[in-house]
C-alpha cells in the first residue's frame, strides 16, 4: 500500500496570529462560521511562568494521601456532572458534534475523573522477598512529577480528562495546551476543578499557538511527563522534542480502522455497527472505521443496506436536538473529505449516496458510501477524517487480514463474523491495540485506549493508564544479623 510522507507543516494548526490581534486566537462556531470568542495567545516566558506555578503546586499535592486525593477528584466528578448541560452547549458550539454526542462526551470526560479517582487509591508498591538474609526489598510507586499534554479538537473535554484524571490521581500536577480550535471546552473544565478544591494551578490551561507552547512543554526540565492525542505526523515530532529531556512520553496518534465484514455475518449487526464506528462525530475520531472490507458474498446486501442507513443520517447545526451529523471542523477538514471522494472516484469508485457537500454549505458533508475502493485511493493509506464510507471487496479471510494489516497505523479494527473460531485467528492476526468485535462502539473509561505501530505508545484508561504518571522506586534494606 503506498503511504504518505507526513506534512509536518499542517498549516492548519500552526495558526498564524492573526494581524493586529497577534496576542488573541479567534475561536468560531464550525456549524455556523461565527465568531465564538478569543483565547490568550500565551508566549513562551507566560507559558514558562505556569509551568513554574505548576510546578510547586504538584509538590504539596503529591504529599496529599491518596485518600485525599480522590475525595477532590471525586468532587471534581460532581462538578462536571452538575454542569452536563453547559458543557455539552459549549462543546457543540466550538466543536460541532451533535448535542447527543456532547452530552455523551461529558459524561465520558468525567468518567475518567472518577475511575482514577478510585484507581489511585490502588497504587500499590511490591515487597520482593530478597535474595539475602540481611536484606530487604520493597518498591514504591511515585508520582513521577509535573505533567504536560498537548490535545486535538475531536473531544475536547474527553482527550484531557483522560491525561489531567490519571496524573492527578498519581499525585502529579500537569499542563494542558488545548487545541486552538475548542480552548473554551478546557478552559471551562479547569475552572471546575478549581471550584471542586483541586489546588489552583496543579491543573493548567494554556492556550496559545502550537509554535510557541509546545517547545517550552517538550524541552521544559521541570516537565518529567509528556502526553500527546493527535495526529502521527505531530505525535512523531513532539517525541523527538522531547528527547532533548528525556520525558516518559505517551503518544495517542492517527488511526486507519479496517472493519471487515465476513459472509457469515449478521447483516443488521454489522450495519448498525459500521454506521456506529463510521460516522461518529462525523467521522472525526481517532478510532473511526476508515476501510470496510466486505466479503463477496454478502457485498450487494450488505452495501444496500449501509447506503440506505447513510442516506437517512439528519446533517445540521448540532444544536437542534435531531442532527446525528454535524460540520467537519474547518474548512481545510472539508477539502480533505472533498480530495479523497475526487481522487477515489477518479480512479473507480462510485457513490451510492452522498459524495458531494452538503446542500447546507459551509463545513457540511453529505455521509459518503463508496463501492469500488481499492488500496491505491488516498483514503486506503491516508486518514480521512469525515463522514465518508469506502466499501472495499475481499475473497477470503486471508486476503481480509492481509488488506486489513497494509497500513504503518495500528489503533483499532473491527469485524463482524459468527463463527468463534474465526473470532479467535482473526483477533489474534489483526496488528492493532483494540478490537471491536460484532460491535461498532468499544470506548470506555476501563479499557487500556491505545494503539500500535505508528498509531501510538501507552495506554490511556483502564488500571494501565496510572503507571503513565508513576515511577517505580526500589529500596533495599540492610539489616544487622542478631548478635
Ligand atoms: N489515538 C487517539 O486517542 C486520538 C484521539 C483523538 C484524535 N487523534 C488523532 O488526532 C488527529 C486529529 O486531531 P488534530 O487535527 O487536532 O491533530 P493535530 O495533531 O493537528 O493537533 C493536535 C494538537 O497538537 C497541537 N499541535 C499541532 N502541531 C504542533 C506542534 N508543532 N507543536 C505542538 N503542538 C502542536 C495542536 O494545536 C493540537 O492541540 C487525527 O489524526 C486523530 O486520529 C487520536
Ligand atoms: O478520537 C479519539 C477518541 O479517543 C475517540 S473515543 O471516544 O475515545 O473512542
Amino acid at each position: 500500500m503506498a503511504t504518505t510522507t507526513p506534512d509536518l507543516a499542517r498549516p492548519e494548526f500552526l495558526a498564524a496570529p492573526i494581524p493586529g490581534r497577534e496576542g488573541l486566537i479567534s475561536v468560531d462556531n464550525p456549524a455556523t462560521g461565527e465568531k465564538l470568542g478569543e483565547v490568550p495567545a500565551l508566549d513562551a516566558s507566560q507559558v514558562e511562568q505556569i509551568v513554574t506555578q505548576a510546578k510547586v503546586a504538584q509538590r504539596g499535592w503529591g504529599s496529599l494521601s491518596a485518600k485525599d486525593r480522590a475525595a477532590r477528584m471525586h468532587s471534581f466528578f460532581d462538578a462536571i456532572i452538575a454542569h452536563q448541560d453547559d458543557l455539552s452547549r459549549l462543546m457543540v458550539a466550538e466543536q460541532g458534534k451533535p448535542l447527543a454526542e456532547a452530552k455523551g462526551e461529558v459524561a465520558y470526560a468525567a468518567s475518567f475523573v472518577s475511575w482514577f479517582a478510585d484507581e489511585g487509591l490502588r497504587a500499590y508498591g511490591e515487597v520482593i522477598p530478597a535474595p539475602q538474609a540481611d536484606k530487604r526489598i520493597l518498591v514504591l510507586k511515585r508520582p513521577i512529577g509535573l505533567a504536560a499534554a498537548v490535545t486535538p479538537w475531536n473531544f475536547p473535554l474527553a482527550m484531557i480528562t483522560r491525561k489531567v484524571a490519571p496524573a492527578l490521581a498519581a499525585g502529579c500536577g500537569i499542563v494542558v495546551k488545548p487545541s486552538e480550535l475548542t480552548p473554551f471546552s478546557a478552559m471551562a473544565l479547569q475552572q471546575l476543578a478549581i471550584e471542586a478544591g483541586i489546588p489552583e494551578h496543579l491543573f493548567a490551561v494554556v492556550t496559545g499557538h502550537a509554535k510557541s507552547v509546545g517547545p517550552v512543554l517538550t524541552g521544559h526540565p521541570d516537565i518529567a511527563k509528556f502526553s500527546f492525542t493527535g495526529s502521527t505526523a505531530v505525535g512523531k515530532l513532539l517525541t523527538a522534542q522531547c528527547a532533548s529531556t528525556m520525558k516518559r512520553v505517551s503518544m495517542e496518534l492517527g488511526g486507519n480502522a479496517p472493519l471487515i465484514v465476513f459472509d457469515d455475518a449478521d447483516i443488521d449487526m454489522a450495519v448498525e455497527g459500521t454506521i456506529m464506528a463510521k460516522f461518529r462525530n462525523s467521522g472525526q475520531t481517532c478510532v473511526c472505521a476508515n476501510r470496510i472490507l466486505v466479503q463477496d458474498g454478502i457485498h450487494d446486501k450488505f452495501v444496500e443496506a449501509l447506503t440506505a442507513r447513510a442516506a437517512a443520517l439528519r446533517v445540521g447545526n448540532g444544536l437542534d436536538g435531531v442532527t446525528e451529523q454535524g460540520p467537519l471542523i474547518t474548512e481545510q477538514a472539508t477539502t480533505k473529505v472533498a480530495e479523497h471522494v475526487a481522487d477515489a472516484i477518479r480512479r473507480g469508485a462510485k457513490a451510492t449516496t452522498g459524495g458531494t457537500a452538503h446542500e447546507a454549505g459551509g463545513r457540511f458533508w453529505t455521509p459518503t458510501v463508496l463501492t469500488g475502493a481499492t488500496s491505491e485511493m488516498r483514503l486506503a493509506y491516508e486518514e480521512t477524517f469525515g463522514p465518508v464510507a469506502p466499501v472495499f471487496r475481499f475473497r477470503d479471510e486471508r486476503e481480509a487480514l492481509a488488506m486489513a494489516n497494509d497500513t504503518r497505523s495500528g489503533l483499532a479494527a473491527y469485524a463482524f463474523s459468527a463463527d468463534i473460531d474465526r473470532f479467535w485467528r482473526v483477533c489474534e492476526s489483526l496488528e492493532v491495540g483494540m478490537i471491536g468485535f460484532n460491535t461498532g462502539a468499544f470506548s470506555s473509561e476501563v479499557i487500556p485506549f491505545g494503539g500500535v505501530k505508528e498509531s501510538g505508545l501507552g495506554r490511556e484508561g483502564s488500571k494501565h493508564g496510572l503507571d503513565e504518571y508513576l515511577e517505580l522506586r526500589m529500596i533495599c534494606l540492610g539489616m544487622k544479623g542478631e548478635n
